[in-house]
């Protein structure tokens, strides 16, 4: 963290124009930024969000931190308005002097960046204003001067650009414009403007055609960037006769927000349009930090995005800009505010070369030119003119003046390029001039524009360092792990869990495959049995495939940690696969089971097809799976809760267990002791006995198999989140080796456990609500972790994978949707789907979980209005979702654990998390085979 500087006068930090001698043709001048912050809203109000920023005086804005565990963060800017400055004071002072360039032949620029909701249409719709009633109070006041206005409006919604005066011109196309070194949008329509109120007018239509949505966090989200373009030609006739123009646009720009899908709840074409506007504003930002290094010569990636290329002369170019940087002051939004105050800390830095556009007017000699001939012709045709002399006098008199006037013209032409001649000369002798000069010519335009404070210079620092919150928020605990953890130890782990993962892949597949050889010896079931089976049989040879890892890496010293990482990234598509194909197994073996269930008719057999309602991963259940299986810990993704509602029966001989070495114990074919020998099948009585018996063993062995595949989901959700936990470890040994700032944290006082405990809850809740975690994940986290000291690196460990899962969000939010496949950030939209579908499975469980009493009593606590339609899940949809009030929070959990049927027992069930990476092979054997193989001891 930098330190920038405190409090600097007006005087100084108001970056002046170098003007060139002579007149100010043109400037160099570094872009004016300021910072707007909002009132807290009525949603943040209404969530009891904090203030996390103070306005400490006109220029500086420092972050108050809450757990005053290290020093503030200062940022400094041109300017820097509080909550309660009206946007007529942010006009004066950030914006006016630049709009009203335009009148001087100045191009300018302004615009509002910041996240979504947090005022940039609200402050944009002032300045628009305000400039337009100075634009004319102006042209009032200079009558000596032909003043002619021309708007023309735009959206880029998209990445289509759209007029917002012509929308039935559908997408634009942009032309590069080599003379002027911008860019041209072809068709765009320019009305001109008679006066101000025409112009409030034409604006006023441009924004209701405007793309407007409703998101979590705006009502009326902008959800396209809006240029709307001044274009302010002024001319005057100067005694010579010349006539000189000046010809200038004002560009008012009002950015879409960046955004989090999470915190907007984006789904489908919100989520959409976030990831364009994401994308554009990345490279927004890309630019920006380009041109602040310096790079201008260098390769600046204005292409990149259509807002950059529409906006590249007002970025480092011909124009000057104006940058209102809005805010919100709320705490949640803390990491979305630092990124906008990065920005506009590297903005501060950009230097634009402004020049007086000015035209002679050619276009107007013209018209004059054709008003004549009109005269002239309209004379030819007059009665009176019907003599000959008069007609060839009067064509006489055409060719003189028409003559008179191309001399006239070509004199103004010579003049306008002895103009542009005398200003190059003029460029080139003040950039000689700064060559001079002993600081070198970026030195003098620091010295002239900008005036950092001694500290910063000092360090030859002037960015504040801006961190993600977990970078900062826990680099102790990251020191930490980087010090007693050998990064080719983890890969080695990874590799582990990957063998492993293989290995039940493996498993599984001998487990069927032993099953289908006891269906086809004993010819159980019908044809359809036997198809199932085959299909499962390759669909875990499938799953094995895609589980396949190579072998030739060698694990050694060097292994490269960042590469390990990319490797598991594109696994995770592979990790994704392999639960779908779970998810089919599943299924297939639903189907397996109804299909002996449908072939059996005895009273047991009803029974027992009866029990299967109650097994948890039924067909119907399926849906709810998703979500489960993200949760390492849901009870209701353990499979003994399905092997306790299992039939069992006791063993009768135990010695009658055929011993495989190759099969995991459970798995073994029916013994051959018990198999009847073919001289008692004439005995039908013995036979039918027998049959039963097999289809017995073999019903049961379809029963284990599915709680086998039940098991194997369990084991792939911990492998992820495993690999979760490994991925963000070596990521950040790889942040903490990138750097050699000093370790703040650690020179801070150690926070008492109990209060470092409930700091920590508070961030688990919140990335959870932003995370779209699954509830009974929640439930059974909270229940079971309330401060002891052991539960320190569960909790630390919880929120690394959180924190690492809430950025993986944010990336695939900025992801192209090219990267993105069809669905752009398939996993939030599938994780906000997911905790959707386990709301509904909760709700179904209300009345059987609880009591008439207990049900209505929640209803009135939790308001639920009574006649509603769907009480049940009204109420289980209020709860989790406010994650500022801790009583909420703990009644929802107490609400889910009833829910599911979970209570709170000890070490065991924290186990579950599964923090030691141990290998798996070491831990207690799965208590599932056993249950199996008594089943099978007929
Ligand atoms: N300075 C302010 N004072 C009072 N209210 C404000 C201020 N700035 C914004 N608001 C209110 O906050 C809400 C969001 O503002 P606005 O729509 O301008 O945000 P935005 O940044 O343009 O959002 P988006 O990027 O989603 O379009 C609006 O209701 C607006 O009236």
């Amino acid at each position: 963290m930098i330190r920038t500087s405190a409090v600097t006068p007006l005087t100084k930090i108001r970056r002046t124009l170098s003007s060139t001698p002579g007149g100010s043709k043109f400037r160099e001048e570094k872009i004016l930024v300021t910072v707007r912050m909002r009132p807290l809203s009525r949603k943040e109000q209404a969530m009891y969000d904090l203030i996390a920023w103070d306005c400490v005086d006109e220029h500086s804005i420092v972050f108050n931190n809450p757990n005053h565990e290290r020093p503030a963060t200062t940022y400094t800017f041109d300017k820097v308005f509080s909550p309660t400055c009206s946007t007529q004071k942010v006009y004066e002072e950030g914006a006016k002097d630049v709009a009203l360039s335009a009148l001087t032949g100045i191009n300018a620029t302004i615009f509002a960046y910041g996240q979504t909701s947090s005022g940039k249409t609200y402050t944009m719709r002032g300045i628009t204003e305000n400039a337009i009633k100075d634009i004319y109070e102006h042209i009032r006041n200079h009558q000596e001067r032909d003043f002619v206005v021309r708007v023309s409006a735009l959206e880029i919604y998209n990445e289509t650009v759209v007029d917002l005066l012509n929308r039935e011109s559908g997408s634009l196309r942009l032309l590069d414009d080599h003379e002027k070194k911008g860019t041209i949008v072809e068709k765009l329509v320019e009305e001109v403007v008679k006066d101000g109120q025409h112009l409030q007018h034409i604006i006023r239509i441009c924004e209701a055609q405007r793309q407007v949505g409703e998101t979590a966090l705006n009502d009326k989200s902008s959800r396209s960037h809006q240029i709307i373009r001044l274009t302010v030609q002024s001319s005057l006739r100067e005694s010579s006769g010349c006539v000189k123009s000046f010809i200038a646009s004002l560009n008012l720009v009002d950015l879409a927000g960046s955004e989090r899908a999470s915190q907007t709840n984006a789904d489908g074409t919100r989520l959409k349009e976030g990831s364009h506007i994401n994308r554009s504003l990345l490279t927004l930002t890309k630019v920006i930090r380009k041109l602040s290094e310096g790079k201008r010569s260098g390769h600046i990636p204005y292409r990149d995005s259509k807002l950059t290329r529409i906006l590249q002369s007002s970025l480092g170019g011909n124009a000057r800009t104006a940058i209102i940087c809005t805010m919100s002051p709320a705490l949640s939004h803390v990491e979305q505010t630092r990124n906008t105050l990065s920005f506009a800390t590297s903005a501060k830095e950009v230097t634009n070369n402004a020049q007086v556009n000015m035209v002679v007017s050619d276009k107007r000699l013209l018209k004059d030119l054709q008003k004549e001939v009109a005269r002239l012709e309209a004379k030819l045709q007059s009665p009176e003119s019907s003599s000959s002399s008069c007609l060839k006098s009067l064509l006489l008199e055409k060719d003189l003046k028409i003559q008179q006037m191309e001399r006239e013209m070509e004199e103004l032409k010579r003049q306008r390029d002895l103009v542009e001649y005398q200003l190059e000369e003029e460029r080139k002798s003040h950039k000689a001039q700064k060559g001079l000069d002993q600081c070198g010519p970026s030195c003098q335009v620091v010295r002239c524009l900008s005036f950092p404070d001694e500290d910063q210079s000092a360090s030859g620092k002037t960015t504040p360092v801006t961190r993600p919150r977990n970078a900062v928020g826990r680099q102790a605990m990251v020191r930490q792990s980087a010090t007693s953890t050998d990064p080719s130890m983890l890969v080695h782990e990874i590799r582990k869990l990957e063998q492993r993962q293989r290995q039940l892949g493996e498993e599984a597949n001998r487990a069927l495959e032993v099953l289908h050889k006891e269906v086809s010896s004993h010819r159980i079931g019908s044809q359809e049995t036997g198809d199932t089976i085959a299909k499962l049989l390759s669909e875990i040879k499938d799953m094995q495939a895609i589980s396949f890892i190579s072998e030739e890496i060698v694990i050694g010293d060097k292994t490269n940690l960042m590469e390990e990482i990319t490797r598991l990234k594109t696994q995770g598509s592979t990790i994704e696969s392999l639960e779908k194909k779970l998810e089919s197994v599943q299924e297939s073996i639903d189907q397996l089971v109804s299909s002996f269930a449908s072939s059996k008719e005895t009273p047991e057999c009803k029974t027992q097809s009866k029990k299967k309602k109650f097994l948890p991963f039924a067909v119907s259940n399926n849906a709810n799976m998703q979500n489960i299986i993200r949760s390492p810990c849901s009870p209701l993704s353990t499979s003994r809760k399905m092997e306790y509602e299992l039939e069992n029966k006791v063993p009768e001989n135990k010695d009658a267990l055929p011993s495989s070495d190759t099969l995991p114990r459970p798995f073994q074919a029916t013994p051959v002791k018990d198999r009847p020998p073919a001289s008692q099948q004439s005995n039908s009585v013995n036979v039918k006995k027998m049959q039963r018996m097999f289809k017995n063993a073999a019903e049961e062995n379809i029963r284990s198999i599915r709680a086998y595949v039940t098991e194997l989901k369990e084991r792939v959700a911990k492998l992820q989140y495993q690999k979760q936990l490994l991925v963000c470890q070596v990521l950040e040994l790889e942040t903490v080796a990138g750097t050699d700032e000093p370790n703040i944290i650690d020179q801070s006082p150690s926070k008492p456990w109990k209060l470092k405990f409930e700091d920590e809850r508070k961030q688990i809740v919140m990335l959870w609500h932003l995370c779209h975690v699954s509830l009974i994940h929640r439930t059974q986290f909270f229940l079971l972790f309330k401060g002891d000291p052991a539960d320190e690196i569960y909790m630390e460990v919880e929120l690394r994978r959180l924190t690492w899962l809430e950025q993986h969000f944010a990336e695939l939010g900025n992801a192209s949707p090219a990267l993105l496949g069809d669905e752009p950030a398939g996993t939030v939209s599938a994780s906000v789907k997911a905790l959707k579908q386990e709301r509904e499975y909760l709700a179904k469980r209300v009345s059987s979980k609880l009591t008439a009493d207990e049900i209505e009593s929640l209803y009135s606590k939790w308001e639920i209005p009574s006649g509603g339609k769907q009480r049940r899940l009204q109420l289980v949809n209020k709860l989790w979702t406010n994650p500022y009030d801790m009583e909420h929070i703990k009644e929802s959990a107490e609400i889910v654990a009833k829910l599911v049927g979970f209570c709170e027992s000890g070490e065991q069930s924290k186990e579950m998390f599964e923090l030691s990476f141990a290998n798996p092979s070491d831990k207690k054997s799965w208590m599932g085979w056993n249950l199996i193989s008594n089943l099978l001891n007929l």
